[in-house]
């Protein structure tokens, strides 16, 4: 079925403009989104997405500007009115309770008062149909994301929304559940309605968008057809210059290489009844390498980080070695202490305070590790210090922002993230444990980012990253090990890892069943 049917437009914006402070975030933005179209929101970090979709969904007011419904004018005043006109918004952060059902939780947001039992079986009806099949009795924390992102999205479809505004749907899904998404988007575009996709994904956005608009600095640049364009070409677009590709130097001499980050035997119960019990879990970690480790999500890399960073220590001190000492049974501040360095998956709330500046999150994190530098005689914090060092990661990482010491929680999610990576690769640590480097960042910015992780190993430290992404792990580790029900394969070398059998082990397969299926299918 082709899109657009009738050429009749569900959503003209005209001239909207939102201004932060002196920042402009989205600058007299045009934009038409026809009936049953997948239309693409492109952009770097920052280029206004999700301050533009905020407007349309009610959760931000326009300074100026137009939007027109079916024609018609309209003042979007908060999500109940977005909802009533017929616009639903699959939110990139869950917003479900983990100790109720996904039916309840489906009834909390809908208040139209029905029986729950009616609202689950409308709920499990409409999920088989659009085949995302649910169990809305099944608790929200024992399910996966990608499992509770069908929660939100048939919740969204359950008040029958004309548009649907998704913010980077796919960056916590597993391919598999990725291409059951885009099954359902285009069956819903079949129906006549229409998407607002917002993706960092350039391949996938060629794949299902109908048309996209590209946004720089506030602006719109352009608009075009992404199946017409290379995932090159779109970047530039959105950029403004070519990206580089990344480029990973042999790794020389690892083998013999001192091991800087060891686990041994690393085992943990599960602390709450979600959680994923780690099953003696063993892997070194040489100067000079960069070691991936893939898993589907919820296979156990959040409690590995965890026990990995000592946010949760463990009992047996010789489970976690760093520079050949015993780390196990200190905290966080006392690993960093030691040369390693820590970037968690989550931004907000973990990695940084939203509403402490960057300045002073950089001296939350740091004044244990570099306190000479950043506090003086008496306990006097060096203000001048801090902030120099805050512009430094700022202007490294190409941190946009809207004021110079804006406080976190007034970035942009990519630059939020770009930031906090830059944060602890100012260190140059010894040992560098990350997870999802890149998640929410822009095609420019995670090149940069994986090309400094590399370059961070080849100098001479040890470097484990953690990522959802496939693609991203092949271009920058020297071996890649699969997390899967709380164990660790063995790490297989880059030049005999091929996808086929990384996915087989993230399926559950043995390595030595992956092996034989491939070699006799
Ligand atoms: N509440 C706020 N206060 C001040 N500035 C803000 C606020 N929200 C967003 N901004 C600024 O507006 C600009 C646009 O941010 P926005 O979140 O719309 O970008 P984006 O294109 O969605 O980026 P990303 O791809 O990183 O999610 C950024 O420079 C950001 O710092």
């Amino acid at each position: 079925m082709s899109a657009n049917q009738d050429g009749a437009n569900l959503l003209e914006v005209r001239g909207l403009t939102k201004v932060f402070g002196t920042l402009t975030a989205c600058d007299h933005i045009d934009l038409d989104v026809a009936k049953g179209e997948i239309h693409a929101l492109l952009g770097e970090n920052g280029a206004g997405k999700s301050t533009l979709v905020k407007m349309l969904f009610g959760t931000l007011e326009p300074n100026s500007g137009e939007i027109l419904w079916n024609g018609q004018a309209v003042t979007i005043t908060d999500p109940g009115f977005a909802k009533k006109l017929g616009i639903g918004m699959v939110f990139q952060h869950f917003s479900l309770f983990e100790a109720l059902t996904a039916a309840e939780n489906i009834a909390l947001s809908l208040e139209d008062g029905s029986p729950i039992s009616a609202i689950a079986a409308k709920a499990r009806a409409l999920s088989y149909s659009y085949g995302l099949p649910l169990d809305p009795q099944s608790l929200v924390g024992d399910l996966s994301v990608g499992e509770r992102q069908r929660i939100e999205i048939i919740r969204c479809l359950l008040q029958t929304p004309q548009l649907i505004i998704l913010d980077e749907p796919t960056s916590v899904l597993t391919p598999q559940e990725a291409d059951k998404l885009f099954e359902t988007l285009e069956r819903l575009r079949s129906e006549g309605k229409s998407i607002l996709y917002i993706s960092h994904r350039l391949e996938e956005v060629k794949r299902i968008c109908d048309r996209a608009t590209v946004l720089r600095h506030g602006k719109v640049v352009g608009h075009c057809n992404p199946r017409a364009e290379t995932a090159a070409s779109l970047a530039r677009m959105m950029v403004g210059n070519d990206v580089q590709a990344v480029v990973r130097a042999p790794a020389e001499g690892i083998e013999t290489a001192q091991p800087l980050l060891e686990i041994r035997a690393l085992s943990r119960k599960p602390a709450t009844p979600f959680s994923i019990p780690l099953k003696n879990i063993n892997l070194t970690v040489r100067a000079g390498e960069v070691i991936g480790i893939a898993g589907v999500a919820g296979n156990g890399q959040g409690e590995f980080f965890e026990s990995v960073s000592g946010e949760v220590p463990q009992q047996d001190a010789a489970s976690v070695r760093i520079r050949g000492k015993d780390a196990g049974g200190l905290g966080i501040t006392g690993r960093r202490l030691m040369g390693a360095a820590f970037v968690p998956e989550e931004r907000l709330g973990h990695g940084a305070a939203p509403r402490m500046k960057l300045s002073e999150n950089l001296l939350l994190s740091r004044h244990a590790t570099d306190g000479k530098v950043f506090v003086g005689a008496g306990g006097m914090v060096k203000s001048d210090a801090i902030y120099a060092a805050s512009q430094r990661i700022i202007e490294a990482m190409d941190v946009r922002k809207s004021a110079p010491d804006p406080e976190a929680a007034a970035l942009s999610g990519g630059n939020l993230q770009k930031f906090i990576v830059g944060r602890e690769l100012d260190r140059r640590p010894d040992v560098m444990v990350v997870n999802q480097p890149t998640w929410g960042v822009d095609a420019g910015a995670a090149a940069h980012i994986r090309q400094t992780l590399i370059g961070l190993a080849r100098s001479g430290s040890a470097v484990l990253v953690i990522s959802q992404d496939l693609d991203e792990l092949f271009e920058i580790s020297d071996a890649i090990a699969v997390m899967h029900n709380g164990e660790l394969s063995k790490p297989l070398p880059i030049a005999e890892a091929t996808f086929e059998k990384i996915g087989l082990l993230m399926g559950g397969a043995e390595p030595g069943h992956a092996e034989h299926t491939l070699e006799t299918a």
